[in-house]
């Protein structure tokens, strides 16, 4: 079993390249609001605008705000010309996207041109294997696994395609029963039980959602967190299944700990059921990682790779179901985004759109809203595809930017009973995208619950007025459309935001592909636990004394040598004692300096280790 400190890596080369702590230049400054003036002034709609900057005199953190005053266009002929004029339409794929929502000036898009021709360059460089992600000196691959030719070289490509290859027979031969689990009556896998977390749970939590039959070969569930409630719950609700339930654990760096916890929660559940886990256990991890070694060395069923070279977040081709339709999708998206003419790459527009709504500094949070209940985990996906990707400190230069968009959002029209009232009316620090999907239901279901409406023409009324209600009072919105949900609209709908976050992150000149800022809570995560163990000594040595001995905190923390971190042993034996691992002896949690606490056992091992 690896240690902890094993399990939370800190990354030398996630570090910045250099002290950053860059003051916000003076030109920087300057170009910023020059840009945003020159852009706005000639504003067609003739909206009234005060820009200014306002710059935190504590951190140095440039923040360039606008103000939007008096109305957008409301003239109905010009906004129809404005709605057509804009109007993206991909016909192959059956996908609109309306920008006409977005109030942005030819002159803006105008100014903006070099910028996106220069974000088109560096896409490309990226697609042809340049080193994309510098702090981690990577190379940006996902696109390639929707078109392996693009590969920068024979072995990746061929490695592209065999991984594709083994996984979808490798599904087939789960379906057909041909790999079949060692003991259970039905004798074929029922259930898929999918351990992992962040970028190795959301793309497949939203993929299943969306595309799922309503009666499925094998089932699907997820333990996304170290919650130990959560993980039992999941494993109560497979009851006897547990013997026909495939475990597919995902991690790309195959050390994170959650994830390691739920394998090992869901190990020990196999141990007690009398099952044998390496006979129902698939590892999707990069090729070495601890997790490809255990799965190797215990043999479990199958094992694929992630690659290096594509981030967790953008990974959901890798490995999954359904996939080849996906990659078609995303692949015919990745044709059409690869467009430098701005008005025919959806993702450039997006991205048009991205800048102007939140001042290409993320004034304003982006509010997702899919029309679709198959679709309500996009956003949670998005959230993390954009807020990860967009969310630095620095930009690609040093300085000291504090980038990124906000993303929230669930579904429609089901939103619209919950926080709607404030996107109309309340404080105005959003921009919409709705998610459209004209075809209601499968053909030859639909029926009209009253004379000429169906129940699908409610949704579609619902999103049609929140849109209008919303423009109404100068919310901005975007709308995407697509035809069905599909294994191709959903690959095609990842395809076109992977690619507006890449080109976003151009214009903003910061680095998509790597998380420093995730590191943080990971370090300090393992030193709590680290002090946990000093607590637990420190307890054990007084619980073994005769009498026993409980301690105050005071007590406990100067003994740990650490009176400095009273707070954090306070929260420590608050959450011990709440589970009956550490005993109060006198006084309660409310009351901090009137506890005095022992364990109810004494560790005599422990003791004299
Ligand atoms: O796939 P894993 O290596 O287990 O990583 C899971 C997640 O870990 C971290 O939180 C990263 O910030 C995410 O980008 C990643 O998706």
């Amino acid at each position: 079993m690896a240690s902890l400190s094993c399990l939370f890596p800190s990354s030398p080369s996630l570090k910045p390249k250099h002290d950053r702590v860059v003051k916000l230049t003076p030109s920087f400054r300057k170009d910023a609001l020059a840009f945003s003036a020159r852009s706005k002034s000639n504003y067609k709609f003739s909206v009234a605008r005060k820009v200014y900057a306002d710059f935190s005199k504590t951190n140095n953190v440039g923040v360039l705000k606008k103000a939007k005053q008096g109305g957008f266009e409301k003239d109905p002929k010009a906004l129809w010309r404005r709605y057509v004029g804009w109007l993206y339409q991909n016909k192959e794929l059956g996908l609109y996207l309306d920008v006409s929502r977005i109030g942005f000036s030819d002159e803006f898009v105008a100014e903006m041109e070099p910028r996106f021709q220069a974000a088109f360059k560096a896409m490309e460089e990226l697609e042809n294997g340049a080193i994309a992600n510098p702090d981690e000196g990577r190379m940006v691959g996902h696109y390639w696994l929707r078109n392996s030719k693009l590969a920068p070289n024979s072995f990746l490509q061929s490695q592209i395609e065999k991984t594709l290859d083994a996984v979808c027979k490798f599904a087939d031969d789960v379906i057909s029963g041909k790999i079949k689990p060692p003991s259970s009556p039905e004798g074929r896998f029922t259930q898929i039980l999918s351990v992992g977390i962040g970028g190795s749970a959301l793309g497949p939590q939203f993929v299943a959602e969306a595309l799922a039959p309503d009666n499925p070969p094998l089932k699907i569930r997820f333990i996304d967190n170290t919650d130990p409630a959560g993980i039992d719950h999941q494993i109560a609700q497979l009851g006897r299944e547990l013997a026909s339930t495939l475990v597919i654990v995902i991690s790309k760096s195959g050390g994170t700990p959650e994830t390691r916890n739920g394998l090992l929660e869901v190990q020990k559940a196999f141990r007690e059921a009398g099952l044998d886990f390496s006979k129902q256990g698939v590892a999707i991890t990069q090729e070495n990682s601890l997790l490809d070694n255990t799965a190797r060395i215990e043999g479990w069923v199958a094992r694929f790779p992630m690659y290096d070279w594509v981030g967790g977040r953008t990974s959901e081709m890798s490995a999954g179901i359904e996939i080849r339709e996906m990659l078609v999708g995303a692949s015919m998206m990745d044709n059409a985004t690869r467009s430098t003419v701005l008005r025919d790459n959806p993702a450039a527009l997006l991205a048009l759109c991205w800048y102007w709504a939140s001042d290409g500094v993320g004034s304003k949070d982006m509010v997702v809203l899919p029309y679709k209940d198959s679709l309500l985990l996009f956003s949670r996906y998005l959230q993390q595809l954009v807020m990860e990707s967009l969310g630095k400190e620095f930009d690609l230069d040093g300085n000291r930017v504090n980038q990124g968009i906000s993303v929230y959002g669930n579904k429609g029209s089901t939103d619209q009973h919950a926080y709607i009232q404030q996107l109309r009316e309340g404080v105005h620090n959003f921009f919409v995208t709705f998610i459209e999907v004209l075809r209601d239901r499968p053909p030859g279901h639909d029926w009209e619950l009253e004379p000429g409406v169906t129940c699908g023409d409610y949704l579609f009324g619902m999103l049609q007025g929140t849109r209008s209600a919303l423009y109404a009072n100068d919310r901005e919105s975007i709308t995407v459309t697509v035809q069905e949900v599909t294994p191709r609209s959903v690959g095609a709908l990842i395809a076109l935001y992977e690619r507006a976050v890449g080109l976003y992150a151009s214009l903003v000149n910061i680095n998509a592909y790597h998380q420093p800022g995730v590191e943080a809570g990971k370090k300090a995560a393992g030193e709590v636990l680290a002090l946990q163990k000093r607590v637990l000594a420190v307890l054990n040595e007084a619980s073994c004394k005769q009498p026993v001995e409980p301690l105050t905190l005071e007590e406990v923390a100067e003994r740990c040598h650490a009176p400095e971190d009273i707070e954090m042993i306070y929260k420590i034996i608050e959450h011990m004692a709440a589970n009956d691992r550490a005993l109060i002896a006198e006084g309660d949690c409310g009351s901090p300096y009137s506890l005095k606490v022992f364990l109810g056992e004494c560790n005599m091992d422990e003791l004299y280790a």
